[in-house]
């Protein structure tokens, strides 16, 4: 197991507990498939960001070495002692090294990670080791590739200029593109009920997509349109790519950022990994429905804001709030209630206290 010693202030953090996911294997089965070098490739795109806002992309072109070599230099990486990842990367605030603290208004989840930059053409990484370093160079140049072709075949789907998307993301001068690596131990703590801990809580990504890669253990989840929670196989060969809210948005709501969440894995399990590229725009970009999309005589169902206006809004929510609210013009496009259908532990907490401090200190 890795050793990790938490800093003291999150040594008491209450663990929420995470409900099994409930649309069972037919859910898996749920998840769209898209083969992104076959023909008809845009139009699957289109219609799985349409129908679930979530697939798995194969025939990607990267080649696995690239995602391997991160994986393992990542782990060797969040093995060392907590210091020694806290000064070569700094406390995340929101950018560099976090421990079981999201963001900056009291989530809490069962993983630590790094959060990064991407400028034009590299991570923008003080000093971590050169290996790890350098793994991260190239998997980001890759994933950005994928990145790029997903929003070309995005509108191609939806019958815009091809290169429209891809130029308000990928690269772009002042642009705002993040990769983001996770890693969730084994967890010791058993939740009770039918539960698991939650190691990434229920939230949808506020930036334009975000493709993801995952090493072989299981633990995302996505929320289908019918409320129920459809695990996420693992597939270390694939991409998994989701909608973010900006594109809901540029699409008038005819494409859903799709809610998400990590359980934990058990004890045996193995350690999860996952490495997530997010695609934002420039600060300056106007975020509003692209009119080549919208028919005659349809409006708007946002007002009119910025990338920069939305992410400092949304950097002030907590995860699981519904970011875009506060933009929508009118209840047609409501969101389903945040709330699980399966009741959550009322106090928030699912461990005795006595119980957390313990785990905190083998996690
Ligand atoms: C609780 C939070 C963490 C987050 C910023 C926020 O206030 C709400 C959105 C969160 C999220 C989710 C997707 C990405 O992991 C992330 C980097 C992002 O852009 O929005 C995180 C933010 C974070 O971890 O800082
Ligand atoms: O780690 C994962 O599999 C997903 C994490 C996630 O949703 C995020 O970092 O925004
Ligand atoms: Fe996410």
């Amino acid at each position: 197991m890795v050793a990790i010693t938490a800093p003291s202030s999150v040594d008491q953090i209450p663990l929420m507990r995470c409900p099994k996911a409930n649309a069972g294997q037919a859910g898996a089965a749920a998840i769209p498939c898209v083969d992104l070098s076959a023909p008809g490739a845009a139009a699957a795109v289109a219609e799985a960001c349409r129908s679930v806002g979530f697939f798995r992309a194969t025939n990607h072109g990267v080649p696995a070495g690239v995602a391997d070599a991160l994986e393992s230099r990542a782990m060797a990486f969040f093995a060392l002692p907590a210091q020694d990842k806290l000064d070569m990367s700094g406390a995340a605030r929101p950018l560099g090294y976090g421990s079981k603290s999201i963001g900056s208004n009291g989530d809490v989840g069962w993983l630590e990670y790094l959060l990064l930059s991407v400028t034009a053409n590299s991570v923008k990484i003080s000093s971590l080791p050169p290996s790890l370093r350098q793994a991260l160079e190239e998997y980001t140049a890759a994933v950005r590739e994928v990145g790029g072709r997903v929003l070309e075949l995005i509108a191609e789907g939806l019958g815009v200029d091809r290169a429209l998307l891809r130029g308000m993301v990928v690269g772009r001068e002042g642009g705002d593109e993040l990769v983001r690596v996770n890693h969730y131990p084994p967890c010791p703590l058993r939740a009770p009920g039918d539960c698991g801990v939650t190691g990434f809580g229920e939230h949808t990504d506020p930036q334009i997509i975000s493709v993801l890669w995952s090493n072989c253990t299981a633990g995302l989840q996505i929320k289908l349109r019918d409320g129920r929670w459809a695990p996420v196989p693992p597939d270390p060969e694939s991409f998994f790519v989701n909608v973010g809210d900006s594109l809901q948005v540029l699409t008038n709501g005819r494409f859903r950022s799709v809610k998400h969440r990590v359980v934990a894995p058990a004890e045996g399990a193995g350690s999860r990994l996952s490495v997530i590229y997010f695609g934002g725009t420039a600060p300056s970009q106007r975020i509003a429905p692209l009119p080549q999309v919208m028919r005659d005589g349809e409006q708007s169902l946002y007002r009119e804001f910025t990338w920069g206006e939305y992410k400092r809004a949304a950097y002030k929510t907590r995860l699981a709030d519904h970011r875009l609210g506060p933009f929508e013009l009118r209840a047609a496009s409501s969101e389903p209630a945040a709330a699980d259908p399966q009741p959550h532990c009322s106090s928030g907490t699912c461990m005795p206290q006595q119980q957390q401090q313990q785990v905190a200190k083998v996690y």
